[in-house]
């Protein structure tokens, strides 16, 4: 069988389905979605960043508080690989590799930090194209890559809102920065960042 993944019967979802094996047992996908919210919220409001450890473990550790109600691999690399449409997330092979090299572009940089707003922006979404290719949780990584963008955001002086960004201009950035274009998410992060007013 193929689920919306396209790869066949994914051990994540229950037999014959395309519905991700959840902690709550809730075996529709309107339920699913519902209690994600739900739970995502609640602990997004319980959410306390720590400016000093910004790295691949601290996004698998967003990735587990925000999802730890749903789902038993909170936190934990993805072990299947992933497509949507023609996008292709990085092999499973090579997630932590890949990891290590998106990552140590913050350090390099000093955390993006006393860079003037244009060059903030660019290394931002470049930072994000770079950590959503390599797609390394098997779901919630665009939740959990946004906060973790808005941590290291703030510590560098920027505030950043999503407000007024839908879905589709989210997908269609995204796809057009998986094949190389990354216009489209320079403009949307100048739309979603403004410096923290002292
Ligand atoms: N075909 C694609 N090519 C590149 N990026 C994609 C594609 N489809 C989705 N994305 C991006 O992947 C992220 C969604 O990944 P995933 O579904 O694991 O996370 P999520 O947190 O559940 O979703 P969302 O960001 O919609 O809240 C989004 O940032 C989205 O823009």
């Amino acid at each position: 069988m193929t689920d919306k993944y396209g790869v066949g019967q994914d051990p994540y979802c229950y037999p014959n389905s395309s519905l991700l094996i959840n902690l709550l047992d809730l075996k529709s996908e309107e339920e699913l979605i519902a209690a994600e919210v739900e739970f995502t919220s609640y602990r997004l409001s319980t959410f306390i960043p720590d400016f000093d450890n910004l790295s691949f473990d601290y996004l698998c550790h967003i990735h587990y508080h925000l999802f730890q109600d749903l789902y038993s691999w909170a936190g934990q690399i993805r072990t299947v690989d992933i497509a949507k449409q023609s996008t292709h997330f990085c092999n499973v092979r090579f997630i932590s590799k890949s990891a290590e090299k998106c990552f140590e572009v913050l350090p390099r940089n000093n955390y993006f930090r006393e860079m003037p707003l244009p060059v903030f922006i660019n290394n931002l979404a470049d930072f994000f194209c770079e950590v959503n290719v390599l797609h390394p949780f098997r779901e919630g990584n665009g939740r959990s890559l946004r906060l973790f963008c808005e941590v290291l955001a703030l510590q560098a002086g920027y505030e950043l809102s999503w407000h007024h960004i839908s879905q589709e201009d989210w997908l269609l950035t995204n796809i057009a920065g998986y094949q190389g274009d990354l216009m489209p998410l320079f403009r949307l992060f100048r739309l979603a960042t403004k410096p923290i007013d002292i």
